[in-house]
């Protein structure tokens, strides 16, 4: 049986360690809390973050990450996106130094701007060819759930994504290879600060037809980053744009659409962060794809200003009118 090592015992990691183990792998998940990890092995349960939900047998959990990397055959990485850096350093002599790393992060580094394949690529010394991407409209719960879902597998080198889809195909998850990593991770990393907007219509009350118009044009916005960052545009009408960003803007089980909610609602972010141990990624990735987007001279209005909303400079409500008030012009995607 191919051992599997997944590190982030969180949401997303626990329920792709589910999807592992239903394809058939042996799965060790690292955690940062020894007690969650000594649940996990006794209960076969994760009950911080997929609470009532009986993980397979497969899967067995441990803080020491050496142990969790022994024998591994990939190594996916599933912690928030600012912590990363500083866990690969202290990683990086345990972790194989010929298997695939498999990004599941959604979010881009504050301060470097880097995406999450460029820091594992700094920090670790492994080439293209190792590096891939899993990205797709997967929220965690329904996923863990065995709910049916698609994803994508994107690597620069197309039998590393090959092999990684075969390791994480189940019978409820569907994984697509694709070879463009930069499209999907910003697909990715910028949909949670689309669904922050939206959720932010949705907690002032407004319908259908305004979450529609945000989805819509921040999809524009996205490709129009994206491509000016080298990646292809079809990837951004695939499951890893314009499929996550659907899912995640129209489901309440997304953090970042619940955390924008909140903000329509009134609530400041010191606030909505100290109530939940969750991370919601846009609420840090909002600056830094801002920050992207005036490196490459791209115009990404909804981004710009949700980062001023998050940063206290602008209210939810004047948000979406200062929106609808631009300068009216042509309906295109360049
Ligand atoms: N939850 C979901 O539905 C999905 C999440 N993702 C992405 O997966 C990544 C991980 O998210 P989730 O598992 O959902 O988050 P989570 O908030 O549920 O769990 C995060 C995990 O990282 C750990 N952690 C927190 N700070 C840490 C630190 N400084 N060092 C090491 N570990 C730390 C936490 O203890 C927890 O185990 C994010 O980038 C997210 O955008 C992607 C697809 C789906
Ligand atoms: O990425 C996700 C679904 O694909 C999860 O979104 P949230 O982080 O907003 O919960």
């Amino acid at each position: 049986m191919t051992k599997v090592a997944v590190f982030g015992a969180g949401s997303w990691g626990t329920a792709f360690a589910t999807v592992l183990a239903n394809a058939g792998n042996q799965v060790s998940i690292w955690g940062r809390r020894e007690s969650l990890c000594e649940v996990i092995n006794s209960q076969h349960e994760n009950p911080d973050y997929l609470p009532g939900l009986r993980l397979p047998d497969a899967i067995t959990a441990t803080h020491d990450p050496a142990a969790a990397a022994d024998g591994a055959e990939a190594v996916v990485l599933a912690v928030p996106s600012q912590s990363l850096r500083a866990n690969l350093s202290e990683w990086a002599g345990v972790l194989p130094s010929a298997v695939p790393l498999v990004s599941l992060m959604k979010g881009v580094e504050v301060g470097t701007t880097k995406r999450m394949s460029e820091v594992i690529a700094e920090l670790t010394g492994a080439g293209p060819e190792r590096i891939a991407v899993v990205s797709g409209p997967n929220l965690a719960r329904e996923i863990a759930e065995g709910q049916p879902a698609a994803s994508v597998v994107a690597c620069a080198d197309e039998g590393t994504a090959t092999r990684l889809q075969k390791l994480c195909h189940s019978p409820t998850f569907r994984p697509y290879t694709n070879n463009d990593v930069i499209g999907c991770e910003l697909g990715g990393a910028t949909k949670n600060v689309i669904a922050l907007a939206v959720g932010m219509a949705i907690g002032l009350g407004f319908g259908d037809n305004a979450r529609a118009s945000v989805i819509t044009r921040g999809l524009v916005e996205t490709a129009r980053l994206g491509t000016a960052l080298g990646a292809d545009e079809h990837t951004f009408s695939g499951l890893a744009g314009l499929g996550d960003l659907v899912a995640t803007c129209s489901s309440p089980l997304s953090r970042n659409r619940t955390f924008g909610e909140k903000l329509g609602q009134g609530l400041t972010v010191a606030e909505i962060a100290g109530a939940t141990r969750q991370v919601a990624e846009g609420v840090k990735s909002c600056s830094s794809i801002t920050d992207l987007a005036h490196h490459h001279d791209v115009e990404m209005p909804i981004a710009e200003h949700v980062t001023r909303v998050v940063a206290g400079e602008m209210t939810p409500k004047d948000m979406l009118f200062s929106l609808i008030s631009r300068s009216a012009k042509s309906e295109r995607w360049g």
